[in-house]
């Protein structure tokens, strides 16, 4: 039996849709307005310095996809995976996600500083739906993965980030959930590490897990990606097989004849 709990699909529903979305953000500190600008611009009138890292943004994601997300620094990327984990809500448009999301979108995401590693382990793995009986069968095996097992007591907070990478893959990749996220944490771990996690990635979409695959490297997004998402400019500017949507990203930036960066999939960070 599968080691995922991937409920069947409703035939031809898509296990992700986003209709129209776009997510509005202030370039300065948040502060109250003044009277004058409530006077002047109403309180629901635009300030200037708001600005929609994208907009209108539609695309429907089937179960077992793997989607590599490319874009320059700054366009969007970690905010989509933001908002299809439900840690962003969208100021327009509709963002439906039918199962449940492991996310790994930020070295300390979902992990409490001052918790330690057992603890973070059993918190992240319960918020996730995981029995105490499911925690204690897949506690050893998380703690090997990692190579932790001389820090359990340790406090998060006193990890090193490649150590709180090590700890947060290990876990969110056995949540037993449908979606993975993964943004470009996996770059701060060891060469030995990321190939560890690239075999449990490689495992999980055989399982028919979907992924999200944020990353820079053209080599990674091959090796597991099947079609791409190009965020540039505050719109979606390419959906398609993830060759088209490469090629399309390098010509755009200039990269396409670079050999260095045209390596074939392996574990280096060939920057796409
Ligand atoms: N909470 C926030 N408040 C205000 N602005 C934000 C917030 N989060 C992100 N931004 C801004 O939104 C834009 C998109 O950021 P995002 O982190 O999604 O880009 P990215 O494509 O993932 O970049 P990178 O490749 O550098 O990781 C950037 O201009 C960023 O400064």
């Amino acid at each position: 039996m599968s080691e995922l709990d991937i409920p069947p699909a409703a035939p031809g529903e898509p296990l992700i849709s986003l209709r129209d979305v776009g997510i509005q953000f202030s370039r300065g500190r948040r502060r109250h307005r003044s009277i004058r600008e409530l006077i002047t611009k109403g309180s629901t009138g635009t300030r200037t310095d708001e600005f929609w890292p994208f907009r209108h943004v539609s695309f429907d994601i089937h179960r077992g996809e793997a989607i590599g997300v490319v874009g320059r620094n700054g366009q969007g990327k970690s905010t989509l995976l933001s908002l299809l984990a439900g840690v962003l809500i969208p100021d327009e448009g509709t963002v439906d996600v039918r199962a449940g999301v492991a996310p790994l979108i930020a070295i300390t995401g979902g992990f409490a500083g001052d918790l330690t590693a057992r603890e973070n382990i059993s918190l992240v793995a319960g918020l996730h739906g995981m029995s105490d009986e499911q925690i204690a069968e897949s506690f050893d095996e998380i703690v090997d993965f990692a190579e932790m097992r001389d820090f359990l007591d340790t406090p998060y907070k006193h990890f090193s980030s490649g150590m709180k990478v090590r700890l947060a893959f290990s876990v969110v990749s056995r949540l037993r959930e449908p979606i993975m996220l993964v943004d470009e944490v996996l770059a701060v771990g060891d060469a030995a590490f990321r190939k560890k996690c690239f075999t449990r990635i490689q495992w999980l979409l055989e399982e028919g897990q979907t992924l999200f695959l944020v990353s820079h490297s053209a080599g990674n997004l091959r090796r597991f990606c099947e079609r791409g998402l190009y965020l540039e400019g505050g719109e979606l500017r390419a959906d398609g097989p993830i060759e088209d949507v490469i090629k399309q990203y390098q010509v755009d930036t200039d990269t396409y004849n670079d050999p260095d960066l045209n390596t074939e999939a392996d574990d280096s960070d060939d920057v796409a």
